[in-house]
């Protein structure tokens, strides 16, 4: 038996705010600002993981209103979210994602965060892949505004 989940997620750049995406903290002049640490990619294959498993969203899990979940490592809401996934009886087959950043450059930064989202769903890293676009300067990841990130992931519950 299979299932498929997708989630997208916005966050807005900030002064003063580490950029973490994918679990990797990235050196640039701003960062993403948030309930959470922001890590828009986490957050966006959190919600794929929970749209497979029928669970709503990472809202309703953690809300924002939570102080326990102020500045939170997102790398903890998705264990917590893969614990679920695991109870339902699922494991992992592959997952796709999408940043959608004008800058600063992913590219030298996606092996280490394929590295990372493999561990957080206990796979292996050639079932993860992680891509980049900016949008050619368009809309408000294209004015740098903000990023975006879309994922998709296909879970399988075993021996079915
Ligand atoms: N923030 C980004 C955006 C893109 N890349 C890489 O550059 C390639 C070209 O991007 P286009 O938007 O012009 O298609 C893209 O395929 C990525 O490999 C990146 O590393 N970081
Ligand atoms: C993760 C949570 C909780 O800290 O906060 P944010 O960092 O604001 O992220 P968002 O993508 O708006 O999703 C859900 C939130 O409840």
């Amino acid at each position: 038996m299979y299932r498929i989940g997708q989630g997208f997620d916005v966050h807005q750049f900030a002064e003063g705010r580490p950029l973490i995406i994918g679990g990797i903290n990235i050196p640039y002049e701003k960062g993403l600002l948030g309930h959470s640490d922001a890590d828009v990619l986490l957050h966006a294959i959190a919600d794929a993981c929970l749209g497979a498993i029928g669970e709503g969203d990472i809202g309703k899990h953690f809300p924002d209103t939570d102080e326990a979940y102020k500045d939170v490592d997102s790398a903890l809401l998705l264990q917590h979210v893969w614990k679920l996934v695991r109870q339902h009886g699922y494991t992992l087959v592959n997952v796709d994602c999408t940043i959608i950043a004008q800058k600063p450059k992913m590219a030298p930064h996606i092996p280490n965060m394929q590295k990372r989202i493999a561990e957080l769903l206990e796979g292996d890293i050639s079932q993860v892949n992680v891509k980049a676009t900016t949008t050619e300067k368009l809309g408000f990841t294209g004015r740098e505004e903000g990023i975006a990130a879309q994922a998709v992931v296909l879970l399988q519950k075993n021996n079915e």
